[in-house]
């Protein structure tokens, strides 16, 4: 029998043997340089846990509720484009894995699979991830159906104004697949063909002059909570409390779109104190480890998403891949806070890491 993977880097090596190298590297690259794609992980090895001992852990709850649903753990699936690059059932298979885990699923906009199959496929909370496109009355098509497939927010991402500069597809010439949600509405059709078809169609159809009115646009025509997915700096994050959002992602795109944009854990703190508790404060990027979850909680996260675990554990082994990869994380991070003398979430606090630039004001 094969060895089974131990931990998420393993699963990166199995997917990366199993996919055509062009699917690969869509899924794994980063915009630029890759500086961001690096530090997301790297900053995450800068922070050291602070446990405590001789607490009583023989039972830890991990469980947790966002806008009032619950989960088993605040371990998320991240919306990310095209699952079918990876599996033929595409989505199907990842939405079945999280109710498996009992958690929520953020489909993406992007998906492959439509919204109605998705929602069909098994009883679990999901919330859409919106792009608004140039048309806007086809992202306000999918809004509606998303509402009515039982959608329960809208997680609009804010940091995609224009598609970032990933250099792997544009060498690889990415090929783009039909996006099923799409169908009848836009073709991916883009043309002759250049570099990255993907950099083409989004330059065709995302909309760079959506701004803070829009939220208002967004609110007339749909009544579930919206969530902003892509802040990073604190005026941003205060900006989107006042618009009345109902939640925040720290998020850089997994480094797949602004370069040199800092690590999302770096200024996870900024934006929690800046919200002051008034949404709930996600977080992704570069979370591969129940430790990164653990350090992401202690610095004010409510809970975070996971995005290339994800396609990795589906390219693996499909839903059971994409199950084992969100169990690994959760008894992950269940060690992690027996080891720290934790036994609840709400019992994570700031005094169990320290950052590095406490680490060095520690040594003046
Ligand atoms: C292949 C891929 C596709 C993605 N597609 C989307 C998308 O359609 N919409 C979106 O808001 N974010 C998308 N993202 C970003 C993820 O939601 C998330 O922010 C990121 O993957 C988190 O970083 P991680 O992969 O290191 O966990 C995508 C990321 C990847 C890797
Ligand atoms: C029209 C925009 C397509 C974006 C595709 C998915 C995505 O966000 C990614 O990072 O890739």
């Amino acid at each position: 029998m094969e060895d089974e993977p131990v931990n998420i880097r393993e699963y990166e090596e199995i997917a990366k043997q199993v996919l055509p190298k062009m699917f690969f590297d869509y899924y794994n690259g980063g915009a630029g340089d890759e500086y961001t794609l690096r530090e997301n992980m790297e900053a995450y090895r800068r922070i050291m846990l602070r446990p405590r001992i001789l607490v009583d852990v023989s039972r830890i709850d991990m469980s947790t509720t966002l806008l009032g649903y619950k989960m088993h753990s605040p371990i998320m699936v991240a919306p990310t484009g095209m699952h079918k690059y990876a599996h033929p059932e595409g989505e199907v298979a990842t939405a079945r894995a999280a109710a498996a885990c009992n958690t929520l699923m953020v489909l993406s906009f992007s998906s492959s699979r439509k919204i109605e199959d998705v929602a069909s496929s098994c009883n679990a909370v999901r919330f859409f991830q919106l792009y608004v496109y140039q048309k806007r009355e086809v992202s306000a098509t999918l809004v509606r159906r998303a509402e009515e497939y039982g959608f329960k927010a809208i997680v609009l991402t804010v940091d995609t104004p224009r598609l970032g500069r990933r250099e792997k597809d544009i060498k690889n010439k990415l090929i783009l697949p039909q996006l099923s949600n799409l169908d009848g509405l836009v073709s991916v059709d883009v043309g002759p063909k250049g570099g990255s078809d993907l950099e083409a169609f989004a330059s065709q159809t995302l909309d760079p002059s959506l701004c803070w009115n829009d939220i208002e646009w967004l609110r007339s025509i749909t009544s579930l909570p919206i969530i902003l997915k892509g802040i990073i700096a604190a005026e941003d994050a205060i900006k989107a409390v006042e618009m009345g959002v109902s939640g925040i992602v720290v998020s850089n795109h997994g480094a797949r779109q602004l370069d040199y944009s800092p690590a999302t854990i770096s200024v996870l703190e900024e934006v929690v104190k800046a919200v002051s508790g008034a949404v709930p404060v996600l977080i992704d990027g570069g979370i591969r480890r129940g430790t990164d979850v653990f350090k992401a909680l202690a610095l004010g996260a409510k809970a975070v998403l996971v995005g290339r675990p994800i396609l990795y554990g589906l390219a693996a082994k499909g839903e059971k891949g994409v199950k084992s990869v969100l169990k690994m994380l959760q008894s992950e991070l269940e060690l992690t806070m027996a080891l720290c003398g934790t036994t609840s979430i709400n019992e994570i606090t700031r005094k169990h890491v320290q950052t590095e630039g406490e680490k060095l004001r520690s040594l003046l």
